[in-house]
């Protein structure tokens, strides 16, 4: 089918008369780091369960570096499944070095990269220590380790940023990265945005099955308006009034200190909002370009309002 790491045309999977995953098309890249974005029940894990060759499609075709089903490519995929499990009785080096020996490395190599890795994510001390003695979130840093140890050159993650304290989540972001550094290609789905924001080049939004957008974030805010940030005396009807302002929401008010966050329509000059606050007398003590984060946009194309048609620049950006 292609040389991409990743692709699906037009899968379709339905459970009875419900459609979980309706109708998706799309591709990843060689050392991408892919973003897999929805609410709950999106199809994200029935997704990623397809592509593992974990669940059949109803319809439509998948690929899997150059293969029709992971299963035969399996040693050079490492997936880390939603629903977390390591044997409870099993030591954390153990359990990392069986995963390696079933992705095909020997014995003595397995343990060797297994220990070298718990020292490296700071689990040195707990090498010898059985699964059930280890917390929720040192258990899911086994659990990843476990999922790279055998070095594989697609790695599928699911949710693996929950669970895990700040910390951690910045441990495992900084692996994500090294991972492609090293020129490996990463899917991970997440629910939170700022994750996939720093990491993502690129990133799919899905809701009740289907694609809401697919590309960079920067494509992703050319269809929406853009956003400033200020802080001023004056009141939110002050600048409601102003042309090209969409919307003006409070983020913080009291007195002489309110912050706003205003929405400027998609091609309007921000400093033409400036122009206007000088011209009407209004103090500005604080004025900061933004564009709309990736939360704003997955709120707009997956949050319950999304759900309807969408219209515009929105359903451009969608598109
Ligand atoms: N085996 C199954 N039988 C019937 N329905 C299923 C099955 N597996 C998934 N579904 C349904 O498919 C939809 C998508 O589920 P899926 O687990 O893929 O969502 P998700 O995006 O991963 O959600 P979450 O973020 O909550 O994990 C849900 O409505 C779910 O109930």
């Amino acid at each position: 089918m292609t040389d991409l790491p990743v692709q699906l045309e037009n899968v379709t999977k339905r459970y009875g008369p419900f459609t979980a995953v309706d109708d998706l098309s799309f591709a990843v890249g060689q050392g991408e780091i892919y973003g897999f974005l929805g609410p709950n029940g999106a199809g994200k894990t029935t997704t990623l369960r397809m592509l593992l060759d974990i669940v059949q499609p109803t319809e439509g075709r998948i690929s899997v570096l150059g293969s029709n089903s992971a299963i035969s490519v399996r040693r050079r995929i490492g997936y880390l499944p939603e629903e977390r499990g390591l044997y409870r009785k099993m030591k954390a080096a153990d359990s990392i070095a069986y995963f390696a020996r079933l992705r095909g490395l020997s014995g003595a190599a397995a343990k060797k990269r297994a220990y070298a890795l718990l020292e490296q994510f700071g689990l040195g001390d707990f090498a010898r220590s059985k699964c059930e003695a280890l917390s929720k979130g040192m258990a899911q840093k086994v659990q990843l380790l476990a999922t790279i140890a055998h070095e594989p050159e697609l790695l599928i993650l699911d949710e693996p940023f929950s669970g895990l304290d700040p910390i951690n989540q910045q441990t495992l972001e900084d692996l994500i990265a090294e991972q492609r550094a090293g020129g490996r290609t990463i899917i991970f789905s997440t629910h939170v945005m700022q994750h996939a924001e720093r990491l993502c080049d690129r990133f799919l939004i899905i809701a009740k099955g289907q694609k809401r957008f697919e590309g960079t974030l920067s494509e992703a805010r050319a269809g929406f308006g853009r956003h400033i940030h200020v802080r001023s005396p004056a009141p939110a009807a002050a600048f409601e009034a102003f042309s090209e302002v969409l919307s003006v929401r409070l983020e913080r008010g009291g007195g002489d200190e309110n912050d706003y966050d205003i929405e400027l329509g998609e091609n309007a000059d921000p400093q033409g909002f400036l122009h206007q606050a000088v011209a009407a007398g209004i103090v500005l003590t604080r004025f900061e370009q933004a564009g709309a984060t990736l939360h704003d946009i997955f709120v707009a194309l997956a949050g319950d309002e999304a759900l309807a048609p969408l219209s515009g620049a929105r359903a451009e950006a969608a598109e």
